[in-house]
């Protein structure tokens, strides 16, 4: 392990600096005792597992923060995962305030009351207009803290230089460009699926010119690119020689930005409505890649109040599938889909069994941050032995391995066993929500309070009223991103309305006129040895630029 400070302590001194929710191990196993630089800098673990802290750390104080603005409330939340040796508060507090000066909403996060019991928390309001950048706003500030402080008197080859590659189903590719375009000693490589992110997306990744700034478009899925990001992750060569960085939300520092917004909301809830400290809410929360969602979980073992964490998924429904029967299986679609042709809602399932959706940013077959939460089920399960902390976390890491290997080579595992499945259950419930739904959940709001929800936000509010037939306490659905992002879906919902003008209606000015811009893409092969060898080569030559 190293020392993770510039090397001013030793390992032994900054190990005791940390406590136990400021040390970070694999969900593997393998590798443990980390510090949060060491987490942030690598992003994903040697033993192909992802970072989470030793301990969720329990917030006794959390009612007292009630009145605090976003950015102070981050500064509470987040100083409990980062240890003051390791980032002393008032640095902490400088990246944190530069993070969400770019925001365009004075609360960061606003909630909206959409009627009844129902709230809506958007979450769109940065720069990329999606909830991605709450997260890469924060990342991309972290990491330049964090080479500027590695730098600090080097010259030339001496520099630490990062190469972050990312694979995106849209939304995070551009949060992260724009959290990274232009910024010394880092190479942004930002893998897409060739033809399946909307236009917008498209275009606010491409017209990004920083020489620094590299979009691939692989001919894929979004998995493809997720699985390539993780085998250049996996290559030792690749991964040491170009210090290899991770902004999706493998990435821990996304999560851990990420449970800001569910405490900062609850407060907004308790200050707008008669709802008195302390009691519970439900959050409902469109998912695809599990990350937004386990930042809920993370603030519910914090202490926050919540009844239910509902997971809203689209017809790619692994999630879904999988707190209804224990099983966890990638499983391609049976009947016509499976060939490929359009299925009950006009929804075209690919070979690979990912379905094209309306909701493309939740396109994703197989869930990367639910190894977390595996991972919490586990110890809770080996915790029931009754043996010491260091037996159940080598039993969880055993226990998750197992279960990734079988996915890895089988395409599913499970069922898991019975108490591991009912405590999945005790803190969450999952909805699916078709494309149709979607459309219809988009045209009544439109009808009812001539509100306008992108397609991913819709799914939210669908599940929310499946979920409000079974329980009577406030529910805060997500909005994961703005309806010009989506243009598509909302026309196909809204076109006929009247009243409807999307460029009145919808569109923002900044998104005026970016399709037209300059572009600049490279297609790639779906092979992780071919991205491998471009990332390489272009490196190689910002490097020598630099030197
Ligand atoms: C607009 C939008 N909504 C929802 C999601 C799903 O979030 P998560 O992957 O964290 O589950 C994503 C991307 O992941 C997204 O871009
Ligand atoms: N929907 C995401 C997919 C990547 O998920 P991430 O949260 O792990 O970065 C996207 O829009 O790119």
């Amino acid at each position: 392990m190293s020392n993770g400070t510039n090397g001013q302590t030793t390992d032994a001194e900054s190990s005791e600096a940390r406590n136990a929710s400021q040390r970070y191990l694999s969900t593997r196993g393998e590798d443990y005792d980390l510090s949060f630089e060491e987490v942030v800098l690598k992003g994903l673990a040697t033993d192909g597992g992802l970072y989470i802290p030793e301990e969720i750390p329990s917030a006794s104080n959390w009612q007292s923060w009630k009145d605090l603005s976003f950015p102070d409330l981050a500064l509470e939340i987040l100083s409990l995962y980062i240890a003051p040796s390791e980032i002393p508060r008032d640095e902490l507090k400088g990246i944190i305030d530069r993070s969400y000066s770019t925001f365009r909403a004075p609360e960061t996060t606003p909630l909206r009351h959409l009627h009844d019991n129902l709230y809506l928390l958007e979450l769109f309001h940065g720069p990329t207009f999606a909830f991605k950048d709450v997260a890469l706003q924060f990342l991309g500030n972290l990491f330049e803290y964090f080479l500027v402080r590695k730098n600090e008197g080097k010259t030339g080859t001496d520099r630490h230089h990062l190469t972050v590659v990312g694979a995106t189903s849209g939304d995070t590719g551009s949060a992260a460009i724009y959290g990274l375009r232009g910024k010394k000693d880092v190479s942004v490589f930002i893998l897409h699926p060739k033809g399946r992110v909307s236009p917008i997306q498209e275009a606010q990744m491409t017209t990004v010119l920083d020489a620094n700034v590299h979009n691939l478009a692989v001919k894929g899925t979004f998995d493809d690119c997720q699985d390539i990001v993780k085998a250049l992750f996996a290559d030792p060569d690749i991964n040491s020689t170009l210090n290899l960085g991770a902004v999706n939300s493998i990435n821990w520092a996304r999560i851990l930005a990420q449970i800001v917004y569910y405490f900062y909301s609850y407060f907004s809830l308790v200050k707008s409505s008669g709802l008195t400290i302390g009691e519970k809410v439900r959050y409902v929360v469109p998912s695809g890649n599990f990350g937004d969602i386990l930042a809920g979980y993370f603030a519910h073992r914090m202490g926050l109040p919540v009844e239910k964490l509902v997971i809203a998924t689209n017809e790619n429904d692994i999630l879904d599938r999988f707190w209804k029967t224990g099983r966890y299986e990638k499983k391609p679609a049976r009947g016509p889909e499976a060939q490929g042709g359009l299925a009950v809602d006009g929804v075209k399932a690919h070979e690979d069994g990912v379905k094209e959706t309306l909701s493309p940013a939740m396109d994703i077959l197989v869930s990367s941050n639910f190894e977390r939460l595996l991972w919490f089920l586990a110890y809770e399960f080996a915790a029931v032995a009754g043996m010491d902390d260091e037996w159940n976390r080598r039993q969880a890491g055993q226990e998750v391995a197992a279960w990734m290997k079988q996915l890895k080579t089988t395409g599913g595992f499970g069922p898991v066993y019975r108490d591991v499945h009912s405590s999945a259950k005790r803190d969450f419930e999952s909805e699916r929500v078709s494309d149709s739904q979607t459309i219809d959940t988009i045209k009544n709001y439109f009808k009812k309070i001539d509100y306008v929800l992108d397609p991913h936000s819709a799914i939210g509010v669908a599940a929310s009223l499946r979920s409000l037939a079974r329980s009577k306490v406030p529910h805060i659905s997500l909005s994961t991103a703005h309806p010009a992002k989506f243009a598509g879906a909302v026309d196909l919902a809204l076109k006929d309305e009247p009243g409807f003008n999307f460029e009145e209606k919808v569109l923002p000015p900044e998104f005026l006129g970016l399709e037209a811009k300059e572009k600049r893409v490279t297609e790639v092969e779906n092979d992780w040895q071919k991205v491998r060898e471009i990332v390489k080569k272009q490196v190689e030559e910002e490097l020598k630029g630099q030197a």
